[in-house]
């Protein structure tokens, strides 16, 4: 194809800035360039050096083997809108750990116009509260993903489980509803156009947020304190019935009484994950690499929503001082937090 046609197709291609290349981001880069619909230029920070050395090393579940495989751009800072760039969509992949700085809304403004619609393929509740607030005349739209997919070196992505996205819009009140079902469909069309995924619209964002957080209030904090994966946390003694059922059953009856009604077999979706994966959950990898958890929105949010509606939630509220004393430690380990100098008492 001669290079005008090819800088055609590319004029033709929704572009989309997705911040964050680690599990989630580069499968979710690598679906949108697939389909051919979009070009994708990727926002990276510790993996940049190599990614724009050596592209993507990925092993996917959907997508095979994959080496040196490169979006259509890759870039260490967000890019200024109005500067020769412009992004219909900002797909935000990071982690999402709003109790440290610098926001992710601060991150993503200097590219944000008016007309940007902003997608959040991001696990826990509320999380669309602090983009709505920053950008209140914006789309913001909700990405739910059921993949497993981790980065365990810089560059190399692990795709493990298979990559389902339900997308769907944050309703904003200052926005008409037609508009941001029509963006939500959009992005099902661009995500789903390379056939290797499912993707799916669902207008009920807040039902399918609270059904994932069957998995990620109460898997991923329990793997991520106990050490154990999503396989060994099945076969070791007594974690099921005496933890994570437990667990589940406060999220579920949280869900009812914020009005989302959950199947009475919810809790089976344990086993939904071959146990022979030993999949780490994305709080496990977090902790692993000392990095920190988004244990706000993922446990602290349906904990707070669940008791304001009278709801008894002693499991999760446990996990929750657990996770919290986690987190401080690692802020202590990056300097963030200083304590009183250790005094020897002796007599
Ligand atoms: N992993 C999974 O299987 C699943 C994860 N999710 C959710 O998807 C979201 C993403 O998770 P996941 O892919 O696992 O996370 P990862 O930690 O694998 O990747 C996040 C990436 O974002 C990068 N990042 C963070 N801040 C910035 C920034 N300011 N600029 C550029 N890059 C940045 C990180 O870089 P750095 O290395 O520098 O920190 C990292 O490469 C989370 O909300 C998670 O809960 C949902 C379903 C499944
Ligand atoms: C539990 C799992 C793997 C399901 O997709 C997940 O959401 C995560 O790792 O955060």
């Amino acid at each position: 194809m001669s290079k005008k046609s090819n800088d055609t197709l590319d004029q033709r291609r929704t572009k989309v800035l997705l911040i964050g290349g680690g599990g989630v981001g580069t499968i979710a880069a690598l679906n949108l360039e697939r389909g051919g619909l979009a070009s994708v230029t990727v926002v990276l920070r510790s993996n940049y050096d190599t990614v724009k050395e050596h592209g993507f090393n990925i092993e996917s579940c959907d997508h095979g083997s994959l080496t040196g495989w490169r979006p259509t751009e890759v870039v260490d800072r967000v890019p200024i809108a109005g500067e020769g760039q412009w992004f219909e969509y900002i797909v935000c992949a990071t982690k999402n750990v709003v109790d440290v700085p610098p926001s992710l809304t601060s991150i993503i403004a200097p590219a944000v116009t008016p007309s940007t619609v902003i997608v959040l393929v991001q696990n826990g509740l509320n999380i669309e509260k602090p983009f709505l607030s920053a950008f209140p005349s914006n789309m913001v739209l909700s990405g739910v993903s059921f993949m497993g997919s981790s980065e365990p070196q810089h560059g190399h992505i692990k795709h493990d489980f298979n990559d389902i996205l339900v997308v769907g819009a944050f309703h904003n009140p200052s926005v008409d509803a037609v508009a941001e079902e029509h963006a939500a469909r959009r992005v099902v069309e661009l995500y789903g156009a390379g056939g290797r995924t499912k993707c799916t619209y669902s207008a009920d964002v807040g039902w399918t947020r609270w059904r994932k957080l069957i998995y990620n209030a109460c898997l991923n904090p329990i793997c991520a304190i106990t050490g154990l994966d999503t396989g060994r946390i099945r076969l070791a003694d007594g974690v099921i019935d005496g933890l994570v059922r437990p667990a589940m059953d406060e999220i579920r009856a949280a869900a009812r009484a914020s009005g989302h009604e959950l199947p009475d077999d919810i809790t089976d979706t344990i086993t939904k994950i071959p146990l022979d994966m030993y999949l780490p959950p994305s709080m496990l990898t977090d902790v692993r690499k000392n990095n920190f958890t988004e244990f706000e929105n993922l446990l602290g949010e349906p904990l707070r929503a669940g008791q304001a509606l009278g709801v008894p939630m002693p499991t999760l509220q446990v996990l929750y001082h657990l996770c919290q004393a986690i987190q401080w430690r690692n802020k202590e380990a990056k300097g963030m937090v200083k304590i009183p100098a250790k005094r020897t008492y002796t007599d």
